[in-house]
């Protein structure tokens, strides 16, 4: 495009004659595509020492005007100052920059500013601003602001500082080919379109991102909790539940209701026969009685008997009124017919009395009654729907349940999904995304597969920021310990603005698990930071996540049940409190003759031993040797946490 190229020129012409070093590095020409502006702020701004980004065009009113839309929700600060000196300037030059509609702002360590498309226009809202630019690019980093100030002390219509952080500049133009496109990353469900603010209001205790790899802690600076605090940490910092309406359906499972329900109608609602046989008069006694009708279980007209008349009905239909019992076909003799149909039947029952293989109108559920209480979990075998569907509610008030993301970290893994058959020295298949994807999904819980992200802090910022677009809940495994390349924490803190609750915890496997909330698009998001380590990941999922999905969803006892298990052999005691994966099973037990539950180990125990997972319906809960002593001896009981069902 022509005009587009004019533009960039005339921006690159405009710094070429400015009393400045700055340095144009890079250009593109990208359509009014929405995700297209955007990757290409995102790749330019996760570069280091770029210092400035301008648009040019794409800020005016038609549809395909999108720019300040695409790069507003990327700024992790916005600078209305800016925006503001580039309207008024221009008002000064023309009316019509009422129809523009600039954004500007802070994108990690790069200035952005959306400049208008026309030559003359773009250069004059440059020239508006320039002359604070080098102000602004040498606070951004700094926490202390005012010594600069005291520096760049000057008015805007003074000649360019003399700036020492060598700006680097990419003027974008946008053509005008493209339609609107939405992207996930900026539209959760709920409408809300701002990330938070990069910048945590609390105290920073990850490392550094840009410092040097020298200068990182050598201590993990969280303190080591105990088992039971992180739990309580959990439960603090977990979000209350949400009310909900949902259908009566077959994917009710792991809902819980968020009120009582009461039956509006008696079952049965019609007095029904719990039989096949005949209605009779219980007063009547035994003898031969007239077969005046037939009830069938069926919607049908109310039949009447009279004393000395029987009727002949099946299970589950209606008694017929005048008859108050039903006998039995097999306590009767068919006396008499007309050749297809009874006529005569003998009742040889003696001694029927009223009500007998009579259900009487709502002896099975009483209108009016609560027939299930707020806080009832819906069974996997379908019972409280059952209930449900008998007095004919459609709908009910559950507690919505967190949507729950997967996502691995480490640029060793390789996807199963998109797997070509070749390993790299030094590669792994990423096997704790698909166990944990399993784990929720089996739990009754919305799972999202989120992949694989590499050890890098822009893309596992961005990376967190789309998924919790979908998700509030969010799983990592990887990169919460002591490399250089684990990541999660400073992104957390520094890049999300996150608090983490808790960084370190006294067990094992799991030591480094870390518990974090991000206030994203006005609602309070989790993330369960898990270690890399395989048996690691599954064992802190079951015990802090899992609460937490719970806790959550409304379940008013959160977590795993626990069982006491008598151990089938010695077991050594680790200084840390240890989940130990066992097999439990029911055994008979010759002295009590009662069936007892036992424990059996999986065999070794190292966190990367994915084979100690295999198998194990339970995590023994093992007491620290400094408290229990070194060994716990085959034949003694222990606490287990049960993580699968028992099985024959
Ligand atoms: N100097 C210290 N080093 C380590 C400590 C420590 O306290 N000081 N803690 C150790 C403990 S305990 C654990 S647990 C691990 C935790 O490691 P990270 O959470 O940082 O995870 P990574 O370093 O990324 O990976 C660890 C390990 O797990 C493998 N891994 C990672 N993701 C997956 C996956 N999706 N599927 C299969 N395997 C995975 C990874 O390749 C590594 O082998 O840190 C210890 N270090
Ligand atoms: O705490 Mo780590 O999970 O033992 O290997
Ligand atoms: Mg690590």
């Amino acid at each position: 495009d022509p005009l587009l190229d004019a533009t960039t020129a005339a921006v690159e012409t405009a710094f070429a004659g400015a009393k400045h070093n700055y340095t144009v590095t890079s250009k593109a020409i990208i359509p009014d595509d929405f995700d297209a502006i955007q990757s290409k702020i995102i790749g330019w701004s996760a570069k280091p020492g770029l210092d400035l980004i301008l648009t040019c065009g794409g800020t005016g009113f038609t549809d395909r005007d999108i720019t300040p839309e695409a790069i507003r929700p990327l700024l992790h600060r916005e600078a209305p100052g800016i925006v503001h000196q580039l309207l008024s300037e221009s008002l000064k030059i023309t009316p019509y920059a009422i129809m523009s509609r600039p954004v500007a702002g802070v994108r990690n360590q790069s200035v952005v500013i959306t400049l208008p498309g026309s030559p003359k226009a773009a250069v004059e809202n440059l020239q508006a601003v320039l002359g604070v630019l080098g102000h602004a690019l040498a606070q951004i980093g700094l926490t202390d602001s005012r010594a600069l100030h005291q520096k760049f002390n000057r008015t805007i219509n003074d000649a360019l500082p003399d700036s020492d952080s060598s700006p680097v500049v990419h003027p974008v133009p946008s053509d005008a080919l493209a339609t609107l496109h939405s992207s996930s990353l900026h539209h959760c469900p709920h409408g809300h379109t701002k990330p938070s603010c990069g910048i945590s209001k609390h105290k920073l205790v990850s490392n550094d991102l840009s410092s040097p790899v020298t200068l990182r802690a050598r201590a993990l600076p969280f303190p080591m909790l105990p088992v039971p605090e992180a739990l309580a940490l959990i439960a603090k910092f977990t979000p209350a539940p949400t009310k909900i309406t949902k259908r009566i359906t077959d994917d009710l499972a792991g809902y819980i209701l968020a009120e009582d329900v009461f039956a509006s109608v008696d079952v049965p609602s019609f007095p029904a026969s719990i039989v096949d046989g005949y209605a009779v008069v219980s007063a009547d006694g035994t003898g031969t009685y007239p077969v005046v009708a037939v009830s069938h279980a069926n919607a049908s007209e109310k039949t009447t008997l009279r004393p000395g008349e029987i009727a002949r009905i099946t299970t589950g239909a209606p008694v017929p009124l005048g008859a108050d019992a039903v006998v039995m076909v097999e306590e009767t003799e068919l006396i008499t017919t007309d050749g297809t149909e009874e006529k005569e039947v003998k009742i040889l029952a003696i001694g029927v009395k009223p009500l007998d293989n009579v259900r009487a109108v709502g002896s099975d559920i009483q209108k009016g009654t609560k027939i299930l209480a707020k806080g009832t979990p819906f069974a996997s075998n379908g019972s409280e729907v059952g209930v449900l569907a008998s007095v004919g509610v459609t709908h009910v008030a559950v507690f919505a349940k967190p949507t729950v993301g997967v996502l691995s970290t480490g640029n060793e893994l390789l996807d199963l999904k998109t797997f070509t058959g070749e390993v790299k020295y030094g590669q792994i298949f990423d096997s704790n995304r698909p166990t944990l994807l399993s784990a929720v999904k089996n739990s009754h819980f919305a799972a999202v597969d989120l992949g694989i992200a590499v050890d890098r802090a822009e893309s596992l910022e961005e990376v967190i920021r789309e998924a919790f677009a979908q998700c509030d809940i969010l799983i990592t495994t990887g990169g919460v310990s002591m490399g250089e390349l684990d990541l999660l924490k400073p992104v957390i803190e520094r890049k999300l603005g996150g608090v983490i609750h808790f960084g370190r915890v006294a067990m094992k496997p799991g030591k480094p698990t870390t518990f974090a909330t991000v206030e994203i698009g006005g609602f309070t998001k989790i993330i369960f930071g898990l270690p890399g380590n395989p048996a690691s990941a599954s064992v802190t999922f079951n015990l802090f996540v899992l609460p937490s999905m719970m806790k959550n969803a409304g379940y008013e006892q959160s977590g795993v049940a626990t069982v006491d298990v008598e151990l089938t052999q010695d077991i050594r005691l680790d200084p840390r409190p240890e989940y130990h994966r066992v097999y439990v099973f029911q055994k008979y037990d010759e002295v009590t003759k009662l069936h007892k539950l036992v424990a059996e180990s999986t065999g070794f125990q190292r966190s990367s031993r994915i084979g100690s997972m295999k198998g194990a319906n339970g995590l023994l809960c093992l007491p620290s040797s400094k408290t229990a002593g070194s060994v716990l001896r085959a034949g003694e009981h222990v606490k287990a946490m049960l993580i699968d069902s028992l099985r024959n």
